[in-house]
């Protein structure tokens, strides 16, 4: 006894305060997250608050008293729930966030265990809301939330809703009780909706879709929870009773299943550490691949008997463990909304936030689509917000942390003209709610993503002519006129005219000027020229490069162009068919629609194209200036083309062709290749295990022609592959 009260004193004064000013932040988060359904921290924030009270009391074990949040697993706190007593204790998980961590836990297990031959079991760990269901005599009696841990909240009314979990256990050798744990989960995609009914019925947005759950399942009404698409997955068993011989926690999961529950299908069972390796970095990379929001992987010893020889702490199992991937949610200050013109004069706010590294990359902007979806999402500008960056995924806001609002956030409200050239912005087509700059031509952002992307690899690949050089060209600081006023003069751009540009230096990701790190001022440079005033190497490279475009195949020269919908693969199929853009502007409207790898929404936008008269210029200022308009060997000087104006469909597996060959050789001789059969259609090819479009050939009575009758086509012609092609059947 006089031992302890001596160790009690070695607790610095500091120590013991910092201690007891976490233990207090981290119960007041949890009261906020687990009973507010509303917490102001992202996840990774609290983890960190919890470790570093973990390592203080690592540090000094004094401080570890049972009181300690590190040694509880919720809050105790009043609710308007019925209490619930969980028959068995509902535990959290112990957090490993590296392989250390991992190898260490495995270790421990390795010691306690003993003897060889045992197994892990790998799951997802499921980001959701922790729920006990009680089973008695195979009918559900009792839902409740994990709450102390001890007591929880009782949301029976509201988990008879969802679908997934049966009101009666499926067979007949079910238990006296069973009490199933699972995690209940909001699916991202609907989560956008269920904020924008909150929003326009005046109520609080959720900030993740786990507080939508959690939310849900919370409040009151069950006739409102059964409106929400909530799933669930179940990943443990409590107490069980009249039932024996469980002998593996994955054997349970198939016995679960079989009573109609709904277990996960990504569960594995490994031997060893590595293959738990293996399923955590499957995972790490297909992410995304789950049907529900996963926040790392859970870690378990497969057999029954040895968890039992672990046991637990007051918190958390010694047999499992969770291990957290990088978090792919942050909380950061919405700074700004701003609105960007994007190539095809499309406005689209978007978020300017705080600078913050998520998943690996720091993020300052993310979308927000349209003005409709600022709205529905209920954020403020000022707000702090919850920034998720999945993956690939362009970053987004999920919704405001309300409960830190100050009253110093204001609205969003869409500009009513191009922030770029001042032009008055109008829906995109009558009814849209996606509005766009008309001044196609000459709005700078406009002219300046289209000559970034002609430049770019898809199109002209212009080398030394990036989002820089396409800014200055357009908007320039000095001379006072752009050199380029569209893409007409791009391939005249003389030296003379690039010496004396200065602009600013854009960022490609913004469009707004970067600025310079010390003095925080906007950049501005002189962007051709040299000190000495002479073009700059990259610049004389850059016009070396744009002459040296003017040669590029059509299809790049199509891609260029920037036509709506026309991208480099509907450029190949035209520049494939028609090889000359005088061809492509003659061709009907049908008939570019019928170009296999075009259609009819590609048709209509190159006839609007066409139709355009600034177009028109740019296409006669290209030609003067020799930028090839036709493929190359193509036009009158080109061979014969035998099968000009025959339509052919090729369908099936050819012995001596491939599909492209066949395409090729059908093209390269005037015909048309389309996907499609109709009356219109002169022959069809038909190879090995020909599709429904045999079947339709013999339907409408084209003339069919196996792979010999091709030959007879391609070396004859028509009217000798006439006369060798199946008989249209009656
Ligand atoms: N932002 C905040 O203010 C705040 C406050 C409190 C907690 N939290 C967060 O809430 C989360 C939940 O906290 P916690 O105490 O439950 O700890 P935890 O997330 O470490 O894990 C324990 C829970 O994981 C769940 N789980 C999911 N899949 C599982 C599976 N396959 N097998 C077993 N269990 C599985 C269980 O319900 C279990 O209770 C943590 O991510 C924590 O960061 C955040
Ligand atoms: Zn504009």
């Amino acid at each position: 006894m006089a031992g302890d009260k001596q160790a009690e004193t070695t607790v610095p004064t500091e120590a013991r305060e910092q201690h007891a000013k976490l233990a207090e932040q981290i119960e007041e988060h949890r009261f906020r997250y687990y009973v507010k359904d509303a917490p102001v921290v992202s996840d990774a924030e609290f983890d960190d608050l919890l470790r570093t009270l973990e390592a203080l009391e690592d540090e000094y074990p004094e401080l570890r008293t049972p009181d300690s949040p590190t040694q509880k697993v919720s809050v105790e706190f009043e609710t308007d729930l019925a209490e619930v007593e969980h028959r068995e204790r509902m535990l959290s998980l112990d957090n490993v966030f590296d392989d250390a961590g991992l190898a260490a836990w495995a270790e421990r297990v390795h010691k306690d265990v003993g003897t060889p031959g045992y197994h892990f079991l790998c799951e997802l760990k499921v980001d959701g809301l922790a729920v006990n269901l009680t089973y008695e005599n195979g009918r559900l009696t009792r839902a409740a939330t994990r709450g102390t841990g001890r007591i929880g909240e009782d949301i029976t009314p509201n988990v008879m809703t969802i679908a997934e979990i049966p009101h009666r256990l499926a067979g007949d050798h079910v238990p006296g009780l069973v009490e199933i744990r699972g995690e209940v989960y909001f699916p991202m995609e609907a989560f956008e909706a269920l904020n924008a009914r909150r929003v326009a019925a005046g109520e609080k947005p959720y900030a993740n879709p786990r507080n939508s759950a959690s939310g849900s399942l919370r409040q009151k009404d069950p006739k409102v929870t059964a409106t929400l698409p909530l799933h669930m997955v179940v990943h443990g068993i409590g107490a069980l009773e009249g039932f024996e011989g469980l002998s593996r926690l994955s054997g349970a999961y198939d016995l679960l299943k079989s009573w109609g529950l709904p277990t996960s299908r990504h569960n594995r069972v490994v031997d060893d550490l590595d293959g738990v390796r293996e399923f955590i970095a499957y995972y790490g990379e297909n992410r995304h691949s789950v049907e529900h929001e996963i926040d790392g992987v859970v870690v378990k010893l497969d057999e029954i008997p040895l968890q039992g020889r672990l046991g637990s702490t007051s918190r958390a199992p010694r047999w499992a463990i969770a291990y957290k991937y990088a978090p792919e949610e942050v909380n950061t200050k919405l700074v700004n909304i701003r609105v960007g013109v994007g190539r095809t004069g499309r406005v689209t706010p978007y978020a300017q936030v705080e600078p913050v590294t998520v998943a690996g990359s720091e993020v300052e902007f993310a979308t927000l689509h349209n003005q409709d979806v600022v709205k529905a999402k209920g954020v403020l500008i000022g707000d702090t917000v919850v920034l998720r960056k999945a993956g690939d995924v362009i970053p987004e806001i999920l919704g405001p942390v309300v409960d830190l609002r100050d009253g110093s956030e204001r609205e969003f409200v869409m500009p009513s003209e191009c922030p770029e050239c001042g032009t008055a912005l109008r829906p995109m087509k009558e009814g849209d709610v996606d509005l766009r700059c008309p001044n196609a031509r000459s709005c700078p952002a406009q002219l300046r993503e289209r000559l970034f992307y002609l430049a770019g690899r898809k199109a002209l690949d212009i080398e030394h002519f990036g989002y820089v050089a396409a800014a200055a060209l357009t908007k320039p600081l000095e001379p006072s006129e752009p050199p380029l006023m569209d893409e007409g003069d791009l391939f005249d751009l003389s030296a003379e005219q690039l010496l004396p540009i200065r602009a600013y230096v854009l960022d490609q990701d913004s469009g707004l000027p970067k600025r310079d790190p010390k003095t925080g001022e906007e950049k501005i440079a002189t962007v051709f020229a040299n000190q000495q005033g002479e073009l700059k190497k990259n610049a004389v490279s850059m016009l070396e490069f744009i002459a040296a475009a003017k040669e590029r195949p059509l299809a790049r020269v199509l891609t260029g162009l920037s036509i709506r919908h026309v991208g480099p693969v509907a450029a190949e199929a035209l520049a494939r068919e028609f090889r000359s853009i005088e061809r492509i502007e003659q061709a009907s409207e049908e008939e570019l629609a019928n170009t296999d790898g075009v259609g009819s929404i590609i048709a209509a936008s190159l006839k609007e194209w066409f139709a355009e008269e600034w177009h028109q210029e740019i296409l006669r200022k290209w030609r003067a200036a020799g930028v090839r308009m036709e493929e190359e060997g193509s036009g009158e000087d080109e061979g014969p083309r035998p099968l000009e104006g025959l339509t052919v469909v090729v369908t099936g597996t050819l012995e001596h062709f491939t599909r492209d060959g066949a395409k090729e050789a059908l093209q390269s001789r005037g015909a048309k290749v389309t996907g499609s059969v109709s009356k219109k259609t002169s022959f069809v090819v038909v190879g090995d295990n020909p599709g429904s479009k045999y079947d339709k050939a013999m339907q409408v009575k084209v003339p069919v022609l196996n792979e010999d009758g091709f030959n007879v086509l391609l070396e004859q012609g028509p009217e000798a592959a006439a006369e060798v092609a199946l008989p249209a059947e009656e």
